[in-house]
């Protein structure tokens, strides 16, 4: 049998227009433009950076956007008025492949109390934009806001008429996120087999998400042929938002199977371009978010921690991997099992017998009880205490540190390796660096840092410092912890109980 060919669904992006429009999301310029440019290496179609006319804000945030971005389109909204369209050609002069996006609402709803013109009138505005801005734009999309409340023959018309006027594109939005995918998909299909000259012309869906249903819509829109897909990173935007761009992508990749189609996002910069949006707008996506949120790839339950730990594809149909995360999380917690419990505390480095595990375990459930999640201290806490097995093969005796403005940090540290005194030396990048290197260089190992944190675990000048750091060593991950007054103190014992945790002999 023949294969289909896969069809390429194009991601117009509008984190930046109608993303923005939502309460609380306000970007300035140097925002926007960090945004544009992870959105181009991020592989969207068409970043939608603003309303031109809208503000100064909107028209610089378009014209240095335009300056900033190489291949990808950028479109500027505009209604269908002859200013709005200056404007958007205004602000667009720079870019290297300009879209207007031009609306204007067909709804009798819309038609009636908002813009208060006939169903003529409105096509004849549309008809009008359309063919002023053929004079600059080569690359025009037409929007009929609220089409899912429009009379279908009045639609017919328009997109009809538009299209005969040069619109390239003809967009179909669910402003209100009123309608249920089957309902979207048939009216969709019924638009295409009325609008006769649609052959060609790309169709497009922008869906909100009032009843939760955007994402689901755009997704039954592609089967019914729509060629282009209006969305947002982390699904921000009017109200309840817009879909979210991640959500569509990933679900187009994961089944293409069902789909058959693909687009042009690098899937491993989803994570990196939604952290970005939520660093910069402050506001941060709910954890059990799809795609994104900070549970997406993590796993608490007993049952499916053991399932995962045998076979990843048990519990998880997409990889971390594959949207830009390093790894799933196995979180320990009251629904965790010994399975998931043993893995952790082999990979923090101890070695336990049943007995142990067995007390060990129980000590873990316990605190579960307490604690809503248990963190790798915890563990740590609750095996020093029922184990002494981490070996003082390295002892610290004395460091001296030696650092300042425009002089290399350098650390001397003397150690006692098994029983031996060695001291060393070495430079870094500031004080912490160059301990470690010389530990590094004493034990004569090699060590790759994976991790390092440093928390004041109490108040006052003369805080406790908490370094915490993770060591990669032949290949396995070693955790250690130091506490002290002084963070470098704490920090080099925090390394050196890394580094002893892999004398153990594993077994
Ligand atoms: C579905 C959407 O997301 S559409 C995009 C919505 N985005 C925004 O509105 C954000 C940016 N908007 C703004 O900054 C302002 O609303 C502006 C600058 C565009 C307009 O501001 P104002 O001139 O003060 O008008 P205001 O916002 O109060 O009202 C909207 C006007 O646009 C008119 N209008 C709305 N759509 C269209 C259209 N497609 N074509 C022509 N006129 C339109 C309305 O009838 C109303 O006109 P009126 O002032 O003659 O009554
Ligand atoms: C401007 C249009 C496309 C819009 O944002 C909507 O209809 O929701
Ligand atoms: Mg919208």
């Amino acid at each position: 049998m023949e294969e289909m060919e896969m069809k390429r669904i194009t991601i117009f992006d509008t984190t930046l227009r109608d993303g923005e429009q939502a309460p609380g999301f306000t970007m300035n310029l140097s925002e926007k433009v960090k945004i544009a440019k992870q959105l181009e290496k991020l592989g969207v179609d068409v970043i939608e950076a603003g309303f031109a006319i809208a503000s100064p804000g909107d028209f610089n945030a378009i014209r240095e956007i335009s300056r900033n971005v190489g291949n990808v389109s950028v479109a500027s909204l505009a209604r269908t008025t002859k200013l709005d369209i200056d404007r958007a050609w205004e602000a667009l002069q720079f870019a290297k492949k300009p879209r207007i996006h031009l609306f204007i609402a067909t709804s009798d709803v819309h038609l009636k109390y908002k813009l208060k013109m006939t169903k003529d009138e409105a096509l004849k505005s549309a008809v009008e934009a359309v063919r002023y801005a053929k004079r600059f734009f080569d690359d025009i999309e037409f929007s009929a806001e609220d089409a899912v409340r429009s009379d279908l023959g009045f639609l017919t018309e328009i997109f009809t008429a538009v299209i005969a006027e040069g619109a390239k594109t003809i967009n179909i939005p669910d402003t209100v996120g009123y309608t249920t995918p089957d309902e979207y998909y048939a009216f969709i299909k019924t638009l295409k087999n009325q609008i006769t000259n649609i052959e060609n012309v790309n169709i497009s869906v922008h869906c909100h998400n009032d009843l939760g249903f955007a994402v689901a819509n755009s997704l039954a829109a592609i089967n019914a042929g729509a060629t282009q897909i209006e969305c947002t990173i982390n699904g921000i935007g009017e109200r309840a938002g817009n879909a979210a761009l991640e959500e569509i992508v990933m679900a187009i990749d994961t089944r293409k199977d069902y789909f058959n189609c693909y687009t042009n996002v690098d899937t491993k910069q989803i994570i990196k371009t939604s952290k970005l949006l939520q660093n910069i707008t402050g506001v941060k996506v709910q954890p059990n978010k799809a795609i994104v949120g900070d549970n997406a790839f993590a796993h608490e339950a007993g049952i499916h921690q053991h399932g995962m730990l045998q076979e990843r594809t048990t519990y998880e149909i997409m990889t971390p991997e594959s949207v830009g995360l390093e790894t799933s999380k196995i979180v320990l917690g009251k629904h965790s099992g010994r399975h998931a419990f043993i893995d952790r505390v082999k990979a923090l480095g101890y070695v336990l017998d049943s007995t142990e595990l067995e007390t060990a375990y129980g000590a873990f459930i316990d605190l579960c009880d307490k604690k809503k999640e248990v963190y790798d201290a915890d563990i740590d806490a609750i095996l020093n205490k029922e184990t002494t097995h981490i070996p003082e093969v390295v002892k610290l005796e004395t460091f001296m540190i030696h650092s300042g403005k425009h002089i290399p940090a350098t650390a001397t540290i003397s150690l006692v390796i098994d029983g031996n005194e060695l001291t060393e030396a070495s430079v870094g990048d500031g004080p912490v660096d160059a301990s470690f290197k010389v530990i590094e260089k004493s034990v004569n190992k090699k060590i790759k840092l994976i991790d390092y944190k440093i928390n004041a675990v109490s108040e006052g000048k003369d805080a406790l410092g908490e370094a915490v750091v993770i060591l990669k060593i032949d290949n396995k991950s070693y955790r250690g912890r130091g506490i002290s007054t002084d963070v470098i103190e704490a920090s080099i014992n925090a390394y050196i109980e890394a580094v002893n945790k892999s004398y153990i002999e594993l077994n």
